[in-house]
């Protein structure tokens, strides 16, 4: 496979899984190319050294891997604007784009092209991401190319392709639901005497510590919980107090219609 990559659709997260694999070393910028309707927005990516195109076409002539990265209700265009010039024998198309099937792509392409769906999220920018991927008809060797090229910017999940809408919630949108999360905590921070500089400060480095003491000990939330809540102590009656206001069930029931939302985008337009 060669180790060109075009990326169709320069926006938050087409930038992101970039800047990702190149900061990791995964590809050059010399490799990747990004294409935009607006090329004048593009002289940062042009200074870092990758390639810019607002022609589709063109960029994806030498391409071993598209990334399709545009918003559903864009997708169909570029769709139809790439489906004569794709090469299925050469070419597999990534596709990050949430509520579109692999299936609603080949529909476009052709039955005959391999097509990934991936969902990562912005933090694929630090190699951070969190990446489910799925497909329903791409050859091993092509799904271990993409596990190995998401690996080196986050860990990856394979999962059943039905469940990518709420892979979309949970993990893509779930990025904005923990920095809220932080964003408030910080806000709480700063009623109880801390300027804010220091009081975002110290909830992200909180919320890291709590999400690495899962990640690094392989802990279950409740457990770590029960050891910070004291008896009649301060932190059980903050936590009840969050809790009768409904923050479990305020950060469910927005995961669940988040879901909803992803599945319908595409044929909502
Ligand atoms: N933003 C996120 O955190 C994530 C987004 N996604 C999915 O990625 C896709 C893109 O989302 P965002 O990056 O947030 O949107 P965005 O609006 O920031 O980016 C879309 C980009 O595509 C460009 N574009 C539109 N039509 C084009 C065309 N015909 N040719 C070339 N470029 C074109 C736009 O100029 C824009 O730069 C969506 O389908 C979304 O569901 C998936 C995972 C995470
Ligand atoms: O908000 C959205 O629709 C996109 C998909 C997942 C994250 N951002």
């Amino acid at each position: 496979m060669s180790n060109k990559i075009t990326i169709i659709g320069s926006g938050n997260i087409g930038l992101s899984l970039a800047n990702g694999l190149v900061k990791k070393e995964y590809s050059k910028p010399s490799d990747i190319t990004l294409t935009r309707r607006n090329l004048k927005l593009m002289s940062e990516e042009v200074a870092a050294g990758f390639n810019v195109s607002d022609n589709n076409i063109v960029a994806i002539y030498d391409a071993a891997i598209v990334v399709l990265a545009v918003l559903p209700q864009q997708l169909k265009k570029v769709l139809e604007e790439i489906a004569s010039s794709i090469e299925p024998e050469k070419q597999l198309i990534i596709s990050v784009v949430s509520g579109v099937t692999c299936a609603d792509i080949r529909k476009e392409l052709g039955n005959n092209v391999q097509v990934i769906r991936a969902m990562p999220n912005t933090a694929i920018a630090i190699g951070q991401s969190m990446t489910c991927i799925a497909s329903d008809n791409a050859n091993e060797e092509n799904m271990k190319e993409v596990t190995a090229l998401f690996e080196t910017v986050g860990a990856v999940v394979t999962i059943n392709e039905d469940l990518m809408t709420s892979a979309t919630a949970l993990c893509a949108c779930g990025i904005a639901f923990f920095l809220r999360s932080i964003r408030a905590a910080s806000q709480g921070g700063v009623e109880i005497g801390f300027h804010a500089h220091d009081a975002l400060k110290m909830a992200v480095q909180t919320a890291k510590g709590a999400a690495d003491l899962l990640l690094i000990s392989q802990s279950h939330p409740e457990g770590e919980i029960d050891k910070v809540t004291s008896p009649k102590g301060c932190t059980i009656a903050g936590l009840n107090e969050m809790e009768h206001n409904g923050f479990s069930s305020a950060f469910i029931k927005g995961i669940k219609l988040s879901a909803l939302k992803a599945g319908g985008l595409y044929k909502e337009g």
